[in-house]
């Protein structure tokens, strides 16, 4: 659920319509609503009641400092893979003991800026992080409190580059392999073990794996009890996915009493703190892409909308063949139907938001590309010179910008000529 809906043939964002924004700040542009921010996230929080948990927001989603600020506000803590995004945390104003640090390649200045902030804990991806962490807390005096990333092998059913839970992709560490790993974890004197987690991937539209990833933690967690070593926070990661087109995922609800409930009937269970990472079911619904379109371009064996965002603006139509609905931001006018690929201006043919859509449009319409609020803006580049979009963040019947889009001269900033006589 969220709040982008047509009123009167126009769509708008909460109670601002989106043809005003268009107009006043230009297009491309993300347009976020607050609200909807606020609505998703307190769907984790509500769904997990009083068992104790921890809601970390995957920063990687959508790092705004105004979402981050406003999910700060609200509790949360943050899920980060870099110390770009821990630094955005602590800029927006987050609690960097409600932070914890995936990634499979942790650099070592990473890992002593989070351990001097002090944040919950590393998710540790490898034998060789966990001794390049032990090393740098030495070095700090510290000692790091550390999860283990362990890799259920379980089938995510979802994307091949989205899915991170199977044996062939790079992520966390072995379930065969976790015991001996926890041991040196907990032999290594400026480790503290503290947790597991896993993360079997994203977009996830069924339960059914998370239940699965679930159980093989828990059998790892009984094993690791038997040699004393006790797990006070179980972190089982984003991925829950999101209606794009007509997908069915379980709602933060369902997903979340189906855990407690298997975990009710686990010794200690009620006690185990629970942190989820979700990203996506967060921000995705929480913001549209507004273009403009430039051209109506017939084919012979098909028809362009040519628009003036490309895939430098939003990658996921072009790197996943994701779909996601583009419609007309005003529905007043009558126009005739046809079928277009909606296309960008990007030199690549790969170039694309959309492909065979049912769109009655002139030129000069504005379109909003739905579901763009995670994994949109965050992935966009630079690309044929393009300055990024601006970000809008729509509160009731007021709209801020939240990012200025980026000007053509500040594209080349750093970059330098080679000096006189080197040219
Ligand atoms: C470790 C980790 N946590 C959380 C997330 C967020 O996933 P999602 O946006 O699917 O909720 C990701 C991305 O897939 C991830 O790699
Ligand atoms: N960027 C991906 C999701 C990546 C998840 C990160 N582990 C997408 O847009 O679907």
């Amino acid at each position: 659920m969220d709040y982008f809906n047509y009123r009167d043939g126009v769509l708008y964002a909460e109670d601002v319509p989106l043809s005003q924004i268009a107009e006043e700040h230009g297009t491309p542009c993300y347009v976020y609503s607050r609200a909807t921010f606020e609505r998703h996230f307190r769907a984790y929080t509500e769904a997990l009641g009083s068992h104790p948990h921890l809601i970390c927001y995957a920063v990687k989603a959508n790092s705004n400092l105004a979402v981050l600020g406003l999910l700060a506000r609200l509790g949360a803590g943050f899920d980060i893979v870099s110390v770009g995004e821990l630094e955005r945390v602590l800029a927006a104003g987050g609690d960097p003991a409600k932070v914890v640090f995936s990634g499979v390649a942790k650099q070592p200045h990473e890992m002593a800026r989070a351990l001097e902030v002090g944040i919950k804990c590393f998710n540790v991806e490898s034998r060789p992080e966990l001794e390049r962490l032990n090393a740098v807390a030495g070095e700090l005096g510290k000692v790091a409190p550390v999860s283990l990333r362990v890799n259920p092998d379980v089938d995510a059913g979802t994307h091949p580059y989205i899915s991170t839970g199977l044996k062939d992709n790079k992520f966390g560490i072995a379930v065969d392999d976790a015991l001996d790993v926890y041991a040196l974890a907990a032999s290594l004197p400026n480790l503290r073990v503290t947790g597991m987690d896993c993360h079997i991937g994203s977009q996830l539209t069924e339960s059914a794996p998370f239940l699965d990833a679930l159980e093989r933690l828990l059998v790892l967690m009984e094993r690791l009890r038997e040699r004393g070593i006790e797990i006070d926070h179980l972190d089982l990661g984003g991925g829950l996915g999101v209606t794009y087109r007509d997908e069915t995922p379980p709602q933060p609800f369902d997903y979340a009493s189906k855990l407690l409930t298997r975990l009710s009937r686990w010794e200690g269970g009620e006690k185990l703190t629970l942190l989820f990472e979700p990203g996506r079911s967060i921000a995705a619904n929480a913001g549209v892409m507004l273009t403009r379109v430039e051209f109506l371009k017939p084919g012979e064996t098909k028809n362009f909308a040519i628009v003036d965002a490309a895939m430098n603006d939003l990658i996921r139509p072009a790197l996943y063949q994701a779909w996601q609905a583009i419609v007309p931001v005003d529905t007043r006018s009558a126009r005739s139907s046809a079928t277009y690929d909606v296309v960008g201006p990007v030199c690549e043919t790969g170039d694309f938001l959309g492909k065979e859509r049912e769109l009655a449009i002139a030129e000069g319409d504005l379109l909003a590309v739905r579901s763009a609020g995670a994994y949109g803006f965050v992935m966009a580049s630079n690309y044929n010179s393009r300055p990024r979009p601006a970000e809008l963040m729509v509160d009731g019947d007021t709209c801020h910008v939240v990012r200025a889009r980026e000007t053509v001269q500040s594209l080349w900033a750093g970059e330098a000529l080679l000096p006189e006589g080197a040219r």
